[in-house]
């Protein structure tokens, strides 16, 4: 794992927006060396099997919308969700970002116990006929991604001395998402407020980040200063998210980042969320709380994940039969 460093061309013009402002005031002075996203290279997942489901995503995408919206978003949130469906950055943005997407996560049988829950389902796959060999492309890159983050877990264990297995119990049915990602060629404007990403930190536990090495994300660690996240050959790029972050009180940022096309080119992505068991409660370990009062109220994964799609998917929760999941994150908050 290494520092990311390498990032240029900062844009210093732009007023920092609400969450920046946010993040600069709970910005901690005493724990200046803790990382809010690194790099994960050597991690053994081949390059081929990254290479094919990419191609895969351009196959699903260059679908005509009738066709994708087959497999549109269901109620729980699995499936597709078409251009503009997602606005990270309410505050700043005049229309939806400039991207479609699409969520696949554990597999859940809809007759089990686990289907009750918001977010928990049977995944929804384009068939066979129209993007053949779609579904093993992209679960074979998912199982593979996972199997990192089980370790870069361990690892996160170690590193706050809590031992390799700390954080496994709050994994046991972990929310484990594969969000393909595809950019249009639309230019971003600022002023205009059209963002392909607007600024956001990532909900969850950690996100593991491939792209096709099209320029575009952006990263702010200081509060003011947008920076380019250049890619780097064959790592993941790796954001810490709310969750993490909540751990520990606030001393492991999470990531604040956005999308930004200057280029007019397409751009494809493939996000991995590593996310707690939905009802996985998260407050501040007791290191973390020596002498310094906690920073944000107890929740839960799931509570702080469907807060977070109330307020960014235009779709979520219009489905039917998302109506009470408001009152299933309340209950698990
Ligand atoms: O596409 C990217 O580079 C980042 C996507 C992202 O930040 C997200 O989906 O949360
Ligand atoms: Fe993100």
């Amino acid at each position: 794992m290494h520092g990311v460093r390498a990032c240029k061309n900062a844009d210093t013009g732009a007023d920092p927006p609400a969450l920046v402002r946010r993040h600069r005031r709970q910005r901690l002075s005493r724990f200046p060396h803790f990382p809010s996203y690194f790099a994960v290279a050597d991690h053994g997942v081949p390059e081929q099997l990254i290479s094919s489901a990419f191609e895969q995503q351009r196959r699903f995408f260059a679908l005509p919308l009738e066709q994708k919206m087959q497999i549109a978003a269901d109620s729980k949130y699995r499936g597709y969700t078409p251009m503009a469906e997602e606005t990270l950055d309410p505050s700043r943005s005049r229309a939806g970002d400039s991207h479609e997407g699409l969520y696949f996560g554990r597999d859940i049988p809809a007759d089990s116990e686990e289907a009750k829950l918001p977010l928990h389902g049977p995944n929804q796959w384009p068939s066979e006929e129209l993007v053949p060999g779609y579904r093993a492309a992209t679960e074979a890159y998912k199982a593979e991604v996972e199997r990192v983050g089980f370790r870069v877990l361990r690892l996160l264990g170690l590193g706050l001395g809590l031992g390799p297995d700390h954080f496994l119990p709050y994994f046991s049915r972990p929310m484990l998402f594969l969000r393909p990602l595809h950019y249009s060629a639309q230019q971003s404007d600022e002023a205009a407020g059209l963002y392909a990403a607007g600024a956001h930190s990532d909900y969850g536990m950690l996100t593991f980040l491939k792209t096709d090495g099209v320029p575009g994300l952006q990263i702010c660690t200081d509060g003011a200063t947008w920076r380019d996240v250049p890619p780097i050959e064959g790592a993941f790029i790796v954001n810490l998210g709310d969750m993490l972050c909540r751990w520990t009180n606030g001393v492991y940022r999470s990531t604040l980042h956005r999308v930004i096309n200057s280029s007019g080119r397409e751009r494809y992505s493939m996000p991995f969320f590593f996310e707690p068991d939905f009802d996985a409660r998260v407050d501040a370990l007791p290191q973390f709380l020596e002498g310094r009062e906690p920073r944000f109220p107890p929740t839960t994964a799931g509570g702080h994940l469907l807060e977070r799609y109330h307020a960014t998917h235009a779709g979520y929760g219009k489905a039917a039969g998302t109506d009470d999941d408001a009152s299933a994150a309340t209950a698990a908050a």
